[in-house]
């Protein structure tokens, strides 16, 4: 291994090229440490623009996530330094009323979170440019929620732009809302706009993952008067201000069952500091179903592969409380092992098993119905896109030339290299660090045996 995660102002960081060359068969054995979520740590740094008075992020992970939506910020005049603490970010909006827009086009296009800037804007600048949105491409990922609930706002909305212009000349008022689906997006887009709005907002059918209560007790913190109801209801009263906040990141459940997945898939053992029960419960019921083993220490997890055989499982991914969209990946190489049949229900986005070319071309048996299986028994209701993966196990992987397609994907591809026989290339690899703090660090750490090509 000769390669070195190299931290750049911005949070971002590159490496010498971006196809590695892996050698499978090292079980992964070790310690890493998890920080901040990227679907808390990002949001959390947006509603700083909100507060009058700086705010204080710890445990912000550093990922490339992190330096667009600090690019952004910054774009807004919002000072954004770091403390000597590392992973501590300090946010100052103090003057956003005479920054200018701009080279926001430069920053488009590697994230999901510049559509949530639309209401602190709105709310400091009566206007907002909302440059072209990115993340992975796993779906259409409209936004129309987030566009119809920022018009009940008030909010006048022009797409005849490179990307969105909104205003709002009549301030913004609380508004009653229904999302479709309980978005993760869109239930911040209204959190983040319903908080400096005049009057209250009723949002119903919200989402209530983790990251969205982290993001409510951080407005709290600010000032903010928001009510969680039973049923997905948030009643928010609008106030006249907001301050700055000081907050310690929730921890990244997504990176959490990674590795955990990723200590199954290569007989290995990984404690995984920082990782929380609680957030992780129904990740944790199918690892064990799974044939995983895991302890629950009080600074974090540790995964391991107990030895026999591992078990097939049906599985259906789903909002909170339910089994991650993001969780699904990782955990699919570990059924490619496991002796029987499995089958994986993706519900929340029509286009993610695109990665189980690569593990087929690697010597699994995956079969994706891109309409579903309707006919299947199900715990969720059907969505009328959904695809079903079945998993036939086990099939012993071998090396493979495979390109990382999106996050997770690229994730389990490279777990998938680590646990096969013989030698994988695996290309487009940048993409992974969107999500994953210093990745080639700790898989270096873990005992990976890989090079860096170019
Ligand atoms: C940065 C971030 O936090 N990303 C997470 C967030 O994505 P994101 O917030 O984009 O995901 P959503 O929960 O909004 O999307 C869920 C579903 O709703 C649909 N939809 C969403 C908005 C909209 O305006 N119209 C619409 O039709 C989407 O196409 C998808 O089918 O939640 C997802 C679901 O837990 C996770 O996989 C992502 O990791
Ligand atoms: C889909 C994901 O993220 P994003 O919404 O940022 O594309 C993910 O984290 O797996």
């Amino acid at each position: 291994m000769d390669l070195k995660d190299s931290p750049k102002a911005g949070g971002t960081v590159t490496i010498p090229g971006d196809t590695i060359v892996i050698r499978g068969g090292n079980p992964l054995r070790g310690r890493v440490d998890v920080r901040g979520a990227k679907n808390l740590a990002t949001k959390a740094m947006v509603a700083a623009l909100l507060g009058e008075t700086p705010s204080v992020l710890r445990e912000v992970p550093d990922i490339s996530d992190v330096g667009v939506v600090r690019g952004l910020l910054e774009v807004h005049g919002v000072l954004v330094t770091e403390s000597e603490t590392p992973g501590e970010l300090l946010l100052d909006p103090s003057n956003v009323e005479t920054a200018h827009f701009a080279q926001v086009d430069a920053l488009a296009s590697s994230s999901r979170i510049p559509i949530l800037f639309c209401g602190p804007l709105l709310h400091r600048l009566g206007e907002a440019f909302i440059p072209d949105l990115g993340g992975c491409r796993i779906g259409d990922r409209p936004i129309d929620y987030h566009l119809d609930a920022l018009r009940a706002f008030g909010a006048i909305v022009d797409k005849s732009y490179e990307g969105i212009h909104l205003t709002a000349p009549n301030g913004l008022h609380g508004a009653d809302i229904q999302l479709p689906y309980p978005s993760v997006g869109a239930t911040e887009q209204v959190l983040l706009t319903a908080v400096r709005a005049t009057g209250t907002t009723e949002l119903r059918n919200a989402a209530i993952e983790p990251e969205i209560m982290d993001l409510v007790a951080i407005l709290q913190k600010m000032g903010a008067i928001i009510t969680v109801e039973p049923n997905r209801v948030i009643f928010i009263e609008g106030v006249d201000r907001l301050t700055g906040y000081t907050h310690r990141s929730l921890f990244d459940r997504n990176e959490a069952a990674s590795w955990a997945a990723a200590a199954l898939v290569t007989h290995g053992d990984i404690f995984v500091a920082g990782a929380r029960q609680a957030q992780l419960m129904t990740f944790l019921n199918v690892f064990r179903k799974v044939g995983g083993g895991f302890d629950i220490d009080e600074d974090g997890i540790r995964f391991y592969h107990p030895g026999g055989e591992l078990k097939p499982v049906t599985i259906e991914t789903d909002v909170h409380p339910g089994f991650m969209t993001d969780w699904q990946q990782p955990l699919v190489v570990a059924l490619t092992q496991a002796n029987g049949v499995s089958v994986v229900h993706e519900t929340v986005y029509e286009n993610r098993f695109g990665f189980t070319e690569a593990l087929n071309e690697m010597g699994a048996n995956i079969v994706v119905h891109p309409r579903g299986l309707p006919d299947y028994p199900r715990r969720v209701a059907r969505r009328d896109f959904e695809q079903a993966a079945v998993i036939t196990g086990p099939t012993p992987l071998h090396g493979a030339d495979i390109r990382v397609p999106d996050l997770r994907g690229g994730f389990s591809h490279v777990i998938a290299a680590l646990s096969a026989e013989g030698t994988s290339r695996v290309s487009n690899v940048d993409l992974i660090r969107r999500g994953y703090e210093h990745f080639f660090d700790k898989l270096a750490d873990l005992g990976a045996d890989f090079d860096v090509e170019g």
